[in-house]
């Protein structure tokens, strides 16, 4: 048994998630996270929202409530659609939580003493109206690259180019309007990540097998222009972690906070920490996953996230975790997804196009939403959601292939030997080819789950799927039974018996289903197919089964058509 920490990027608070977001990081984490625990693994799976920065406070303003409350709000709102998708989540977080702010500020202590800080004066624009600085997303004006007059103080969403608020013409407040504006200096702390260059590269030179989107994107960050450049941490803002050294006041900090991704990635320690409080754990319980000297030495910790939080997690949180000096855990693997576009375009949150989780589950269940997005996980490149695709693959992949057997074969069995496993006949030849073939499916199977192999692990799962209905298509029981009833018993003991292993096969990907077929066979064996002539034994002859309800329901031309329709525009 191994000890695997899985954490997926945390989603931002200021609003629903939406689909690409869920396939870019916390589904195939939960999908990655559900195998593990069913191969007998010990897993910590930690994700929570990610709740600073200006984006929250604007969000929050617009929203008419003050910014704890938006959060806690939107926290509650995200756990549950989380719980909705069946995300399995050890412990969903908040990166406003006491243990972050703990954390954070211990770990700028300890970056401080090791020389890894530098504090800088610097220019910042000052709102005479607001009484405040502005940065970041408080401050609009025209990008000087572009000319686009909405650009915002951190980046023009024309041309994406990056600004600092001064590089802005004709600027303005963005929480009052105001022009009356003025440049103050102010002190910020940056973190030293030049100086912690050559260690980050030998260290992304030494790993094995990450994907190349990881380790590309690492280093262009790492060698393009002037290399990689120290970065500001903090910000002349109310809401955030204060900034602190350790336990300590920071002279000529007041008044200041951490800046959002410093605190952020933090989370996922401090996420471990909520954990063990919530369980009534003391703190040795979530120290042994992440202090190398306190038990997480044989620990595997993996990383779910898209790519634009790469640069953040192969270079700065890592910084911060060398820079303190102290043994704690660093990432082993870090899965990264390309993006998923909508129908055409991209989702956006700022401009609600796509599909949200909320609407996506209001409308059909998690299972057909998992399946969909994990069998097309953006991961060698961007992939695209359009309705006919997803009508296309539920209706063949879940309805046709695997509802269609559960459901031939136990009406079958109902019909001709009644709702309990048929007794007599013997497996004969067609019976050990299958037995082969889905033993050598299961192996790659395996292999592909525990590479992160989203997209082939699924591939190799719907023809696990197809080979039993392969199989009984040319069995026949039905045909067999006339002629022979003892053989069609033993097929349909076996077709029986592959209902069970399907549902553990499949739980990773599509929960719901998983259970109801477990249900439906009478059984709570979840025991994993490590030998397939055992796992198709473990219902007997008279064990009693039952129908189950229509696993998958088509989608039908209609609804393709209605949702296409009501998804097409905006959200607002
Ligand atoms: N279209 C997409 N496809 C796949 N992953 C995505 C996509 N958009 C964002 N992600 C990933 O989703 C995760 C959560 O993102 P986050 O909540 O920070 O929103 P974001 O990156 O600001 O995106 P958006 O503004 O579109 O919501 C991150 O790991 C991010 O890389
Ligand atoms: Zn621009």
């Amino acid at each position: 048994m191994a000890r695997i920490l899985i954490t997926s990027a945390i989603p931002y608070i200021n609003g629903i998630k939406h689909l690409g977001n869920l396939v870019g990081s916390q589904l195939p984490a939960d999908l990655y996270a559900r195998y593990m625990r069913q191969r007998g693994h010990e897993v910590m799976f930690i994700c929570a929202t990610d709740e600073h920065g200006t984006p929250a406070e604007l969000a929050a303003t617009k929203a008419g409530k003050p910014v704890e409350e938006f959060c806690a709000e939107m926290h509650a709102v995200q756990s549950e659609i989380a719980d909705g998708f069946r995300l399995s989540f050890d412990h969903f977080g908040r990166s406003s939580s006491v243990q972050n702010h703990s954390l954070t500020q211990y770990f700028a202590g300890k970056l401080a003493d090791n020389g890894f800080i530098q504090e800088i004066s610097e220019k910042q624009v000052y709102s005479n109206a607001d009484g405040r600085f502005l940065p970041d997303r408080y401050i609009e004006g025209t990008c000087p690259n572009c000319g686009y007059d909405k650009a915002r103080g951190d980046q023009c969403e024309n041309c994406t180019k990056q600004l600092d608020p001064t590089d802005l013409i004709d600027p303005r407040s963005a929480v009052s309007g105001s022009t009356d504006l003025e440049v103050r200096e102010t002190k910020h702390l940056y973190l030293r990540q030049s100086q912690l260059k050559d260690r980050l590269d030998d260290w992304i030179n030494s790993q094995e097998g990450w994907p190349v989107l990881t380790t590309s994107i690492a280093k262009k960050w790492l060698h393009d222009g002037d290399g990689l450049r120290d970065r500001g941490i903090t910000r002349d803002l109310n809401w955030g972690v204060p900034v602190k050294r350790g336990t300590d006041e920071w002279p000529g900090m007041e008044g200041k906070v951490f800046y959002v991704w410093f605190d952020a990635p933090i989370e996922y320690i401090a996420g471990t920490a909520e954990w063990a409080e919530a369980k009534g754990l003391d703190d040795t319980a979530w120290r042994r996953w992440w202090r190398t000297d306190e038990g997480a030495d044989d620990v595997r910790y993996v990383q779910f996230m898209g790519k634009d939080n790469v640069p953040f997690h192969t270079l700065s949180f890592p910084a911060t975790i060398m820079g303190s000096g102290e043994p704690w855990k660093l990432v082993d693997y870090i899965k990264s997804f390309n993006y998923l576009n909508y129908d055409g375009g991209q989702f956006s949150t700022s401009q609600g196009r796509g599909v949200f989780m909320d609407q996506a589950l209001s409308i059909l269940p998690a299972d057909y939403w998992r399946w969909w997005l994990l069998s097309h996980a953006p991961e060698n490149s961007d992939a695209e959601f359009t309705w006919e695709n997803f009508q296309s693959s539920v209706n063949k992949d879940l309805a046709d292939v695997l509802g269609n057997l559960v459901s031939r074969v136990t009406k079958f069995c109902r019909s001709k030997f009644g709702e309990v496993v048929p007794e007599g006949g013997a497996w004969a030849e067609r019976e050990a080819a299958l037995i082969a073939t889905l033993t050598a499916k299961t192996r790659a199977y395996e292999g592909f789950m525990d590479a992160m192999e989203v997209r082939k692990a699924a591939a190799e799962l719907r023809s696990i799927w197809v080979a039993g209905n392969e199989y009984l298509q040319e069995a026949a029981p039905w045909s067999a039974f006339k002629t022979d009833p003892e053989l069609a018993a033993a097929q349909i003991r076996l077709a029986l018996n592959l209902i069970r292993v399907y549902a553990v096969l499949s739980r990773p990907f599509i929960p719901d289903a998983s259970a109801a077929m477990l249900a439906a066979m009478g059984t709570e064996d979840d025991s994993w197919p490590d030998d397939m002539t055992a796992a198709l034994s473990v219902l007997p002859a008279g064990h009693a089964f039952a129908v189950p309800e229509v696993l998958f329901a088509k989608i039908t031309d209609e609804q393709r058509e209605e949702w296409q329709e009501r998804f097409s525009g905006t959200r607002d």
